[in-house]
């Protein structure tokens, strides 16, 4: 795998991704977006260290990544604190294409739905990796995740490519180890303590979309 070759800073390991995550919910439970996004951009490094193969994938995550990092450092930055007050001013203010894609293709609420249905995928893969056996495949994981998921929302070529790229993931030893969390019973442990905190975000986000009605931007 390419990330063999990473020294040491460079390398992913797991926290990156799942402390943010555990960051994201204010008291009031809304999510931070700082948090999230940083969560995501734990997650292309990680893409990107399983080679080149996922690189049209973690492009395109990472370039809505970016599109969300521009608002949080923008000139309306504190507007896009949480995901709550984004939708809120990005519908008060009509900058949201709601039926057909328009002058707005790049708002934050459509930008981050999704991200938002990557990470239905992620959960549902993640609990697949923790209790799966050792002898347990991971492209099969990832395929289910992404039929039960995200599949849904991509045109056939899409689904095709995504369908090919599974077929290299490594073995689940191998791909606990690029965690660098330590033994599979700890990364196990660890996603563990993680996921219910990922479906929460997961759940409150979707809550809110569906109120406002925003689960099927263009
Ligand atoms: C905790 C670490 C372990 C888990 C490791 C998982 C690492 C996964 C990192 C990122 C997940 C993929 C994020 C993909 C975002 C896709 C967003 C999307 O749906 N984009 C499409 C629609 O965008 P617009 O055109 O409307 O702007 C776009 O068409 C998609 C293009 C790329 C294909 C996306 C395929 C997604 C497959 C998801 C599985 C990733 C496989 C990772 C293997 C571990």
């Amino acid at each position: 795998m390419a990330g063999s070759e990473a020294s040491d800073d460079q390398k992913f390991s797991l926290s990156e991704v799942l402390d943010p995550f555990k960051l994201c919910l204010s008291e009031n439970k809304e999510v931070y977006l700082e948090h999230y996004v940083a969560g995501w951009r734990g997650l292309v490094k990680f893409l990107n260290s399983l080679g080149s193969v996922f690189g049209f994938i973690s492009k395109d995550a990472a370039n809505k990544v970016h599109i969300l990092v521009n608002y949080l450092n923008g000139e309306n930055a504190s507007q896009y604190v949480t995901v709550q007050s984004m939708v809120k001013y990005e519908l008060e203010n009509e900058l949201v294409d709601l039926t057909k894609r328009g002058s707005h293709p790049e708002s934050g609420c459509r930008t981050l739905l999704r991200l938002h249905r990557a990470l239905r995928w992620l959960e549902l893969f993640l609990e697949r990796l923790r209790t799966g056996s050792e002898d347990s495949k991971t492209s099969a994981m990832c395929a289910e995740s992404y039929n039960e998921s995200l599949a849904q929302h991509h045109p056939w070529v899409v689904r095709k490519a995504a369908g090919m790229a599974f077929c290299v993931l490594p073995g689940r030893p191998a791909f606990l180890e690029v965690m660098n969390v330590g033994p599979p019973e700890q990364v196990v442990a660890m996603l563990g303590e993680a996921l219910p905190l990922i479906s929460e975000v997961y759940q409150i986000t979707e809550d809110l979309y569906a109120q406002r009605n925003l689960l099927d931007l263009p």
